[in-house]
């Protein structure tokens, strides 16, 4: 089974085209203000339509107020939410809704003590830990922090681009990796190229 791709950060409906005919398997909305990759609830709505049959959307928060989450979801059908932030397994739950927890690893991160603690989430996203910047930062971690036992599916990002994720794939084995600025031509505009590069690399290893 080849591994699973998700293209965060899509802002446009020419790059949420680009990615999904290149045989992205998720794709990700950013709704953090912070982020350079942000998109409103409207503009989100409006790229859901486009989404072909058996493409994920996967919705991205940041220690969002619940009531922002629940008017995000009131528009914009969302497949699976991405909780980014320092959510608890009872914040992430509350919505009642599919998600993942995102874990920005560090030397110090127990990645066992977090799956235990998020074992309702469908699977733990491994980021970078860079201060001040909860993701989307084009920063690698030490992947042999990841434990092989871990009993979630593990969808590894942070920093990969075309140029590594098939060593990322034989290295980690993960069951799905992301990807944002990596494949950028500008923050938050997609590269088709390194988009179409960066799935058909990941899914050959
Ligand atoms: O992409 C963002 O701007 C972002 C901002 C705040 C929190 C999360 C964000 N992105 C989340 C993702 O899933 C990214 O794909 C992940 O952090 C990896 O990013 P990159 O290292 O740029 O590939």
């Amino acid at each position: 089974m080849s591994v699973r791709v998700k293209i965060c950060g899509i802002t446009r409906t020419e790059d949420l085209h680009a990615a999904c005919a290149a045989g992205a398997d998720a794709l990700g909305f950013v709704f953090y203000d912070k982020s350079p990759r942000h998109v409103s609830a409207a503009a989100a709505a409006a790229l859901l339509r486009e989404m072909p049959p058996f493409v994920q959307s996967v919705g991205l928060f940041v220690d969002a107020d619940p009531a922002f989450v629940e008017a995000v979801l009131q528009v914009a059908p969302l497949d699976l939410l991405q909780f980014h932030g320092d959510e608890t397994p009872a914040d992430c739950a509350r919505h009642g809704r599919p998600y993942l927890k995102a874990i920005r690893v560090n030397p110090d991160t127990d990645l066992l003590k977090c799956a235990a603690d998020f074992e309702a989430a469908r699977g733990l996203l491994l980021d970078a830990f860079v201060p001040g910047v909860p993701g989307g930062t084009g920063e690698r971690f030490d992947w042999s922090l990841i434990p092989r036992e871990l009993p979630l599916p593990v969808i590894l990002s942070g920093g990969l681009d075309p140029g590594n994720v098939a060593e990322a794939v034989r290295t980690v084995r993960p069951w799905a990796v992301d990807v944002s600025s990596g494949v950028e031509a500008s923050k938050g505009i997609k590269d088709a190229l390194k988009v179409a590069q960066f799935i058909a690399r990941a899914k050959a290893s």
